[in-house]
């Protein structure tokens, strides 16, 4: 499965560049011919969560439509990181990742569920309320917006549901780049999963963004590790890695779910 992880700086509150900036980088990301591509969370506007009814795009209109003829055009998946969206009916703005297949056909709609208090978030943003599980060619994929990756129930739950690959897409900041490395790292070898993580990098007003996206192996390896710069990484991973894993120490099979 060869991933294409676009490192993407993010211009704060300008869905105009973004947008023509993330089809440049997507198409560049072609050259390696991926089988996937993933883009990082919030990259249509940043997060300018106070103009955020303005600026949102208007039932994902805008980015379904950009990315799933994109993924027809090209035959890849797009995985397309989280963007601010406006719901037309309900009024209510979401951080919502859409992912679309070869064929162009949407496989997921998620709202992040879990609101990161931090950056005020909940006071924006309505919180998702069903977890984002798709099948890929016969491989369960989890997938996770930034802040959800604090929280380990919510990839044990997408393991137990059959994922073997767990996809983050992030807007994290430098100053807790280290939590993000070891969070990474503990995800993958407790779920025996790979993490595939994408973060943008940049600065925002007094924000600072590492890049530094990842790939962990089942084993808790990290076999790709970003610098701070905007750039695409390419890999290759072979998924019948993680059967392998979990048959050797069988945690996934030895869980004790009549007591936890
Ligand atoms: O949990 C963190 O430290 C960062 C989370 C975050 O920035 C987000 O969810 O957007």
């Amino acid at each position: 499965m060869k991933i294409a992880l676009i490192q993407m700086d993010v211009k704060f509150g300008d869905p105009e560049f973004n947008f023509k900036h993330a089809e440049s980088l997507m198409n560049q990301a072609m050259e390696n011919k991926p089988d996937v591509m993933i883009l990082p969370e919030m990259w249509n506007t940043g997060y300018d969560l106070e103009r955020a009814n303005e600026i949102a795009d208007e039932d994902g209109k805008r980015t379904k439509d950009m990315l799933s003829s994109f993924a027809k055009k090209h035959c890849v998946m797009v995985i397309g990181g989280s963007i601010l969206t406006l719901h037309s009916e309900s009024e209510d703005v979401t951080n919502t990742m859409f992912v679309f297949s070869r064929t162009g056909e949407e496989l997921l709609s998620y709202d992040k569920i879990h609101l990161f208090r931090l950056m005020d978030e909940h006071k924006f943003l309505k919180a998702g309320n069903k977890i984002g599980l798709i099948e890929w060619e016969e491989i369960k994929i989890g997938l996770m917006i930034c802040y959800d990756l604090r929280f380990p129930q919510l990839s044990r739950k997408l393991v137990n549901d059959g994922a073997k690959l767990l996809v983050n897409v992030a807007q994290w900041p430098t100053a807790r780049v280290d939590h993000w490395k070891h969070l990474l790292i503990a995800r993958a070898i407790e779920n025996q999963s790979f993490v595939v993580a994408v973060n943008r990098c940049g600065k925002s007003g007094d924000t600072d963004f590492p890049g530094h996206s990842m790939v962990i192996d089942p084993l808790g390896k990290i076999v790709l590790e970003g610098n701070k710069n905007e750039e695409i990484y390419h890999i290759d991973i072979n998924i019948d890695d993680v059967n392998e894993v979990r048959g050797h120490i069988p945690v996934i099979t030895d869980q004790r779910l009549d007591l936890y």
